[in-house]
């Protein structure tokens, strides 16, 4: 059960899953959309990194990236398993077609869609992503963009992420999307 405003219960009864790129706002607005809500939340990344009692750096430092998405898959289908929640996935488990036909079964897909400029404003200054460890992070992010985007679009819905909005505004934007474009999944109770 949930509620987007005070007095407003809604049930929710499928997963919302957030994809997009890194930097887009995953991780802070899926916390935010969870607790409007009132579903769970969960950062796939957070839960690879507390199973393996790593850092994602340290772990694709030591086991590499190949491993890293292995685990990501298995902490997606455990999740998805479980009740409905908020879950905010990396910013590469969209890619994986096996993740897209796990989370298109249990779940509505949410694209945040940023531009570059926001995105690597937000990235730049924080080493703990290692595909950007590269000598020129602004571009491999531009690149990474540009091979994505299609596969992004693939998702249920597409979000556009506003630099101007607070985390809190795009909360309250993304609930009000999601109810438009799902009625039935956020009833009214
Ligand atoms: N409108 C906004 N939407 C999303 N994130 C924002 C916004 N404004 C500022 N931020 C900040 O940008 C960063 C986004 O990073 P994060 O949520 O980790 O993205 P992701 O999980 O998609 O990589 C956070 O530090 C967040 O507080
Ligand atoms: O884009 C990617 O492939 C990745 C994004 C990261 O998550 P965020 O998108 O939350 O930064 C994290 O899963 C890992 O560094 C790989
Ligand atoms: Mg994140």
């Amino acid at each position: 059960m949930g509620a987007t405003r005070k007095g407003e219960r809604r049930k929710v009864d499928r997963h919302i899953v957030l994809v997009g790129m890194m930097g887009a706002g995953k991780t802070a607005i899926g916390a935010e959309l969870a607790r409007r809500l009132h579903v769970p939340f969960t950062d796939s990344d957070a839960e690879i990194e507390i199973a393996a009692a790593m850092s994602i750096r340290e772990i694709f430092e030591r086991d590499g990236e190949a491993f890293f998405r292995a685990r990501e898959t298995q902490v997606l289908t455990r999740l998805l398993a479980g009740r409905p929640r908020v879950i905010s996935t990396g910013g590469g488990a969209w890619i994986r077609a096996e993740n897209r036909d796990l989370i298109s079964h249990r779940a509505m897909s949410v694209w945040l869609d940023c531009d570059l400029d926001t995105l690597w404003h937000r990235v730049k200054q924080r080493p703990t992503r290692p595909l950007l460890q590269t000598e020129d992070p602004r571009g491999t992010l531009a690149r990474l963009l540009e091979q994505r985007a299609p596969i992004y679009g693939l998702a249920d819905l597409t979000f556009k992420g506003r630099s101007s909005d607070t985390v809190e505004a795009s909360a309250t934007r993304l609930a009000t999307q999601i109810a438009e474009a799902a009625p039935k999944m956020l009833e009214k109770r």
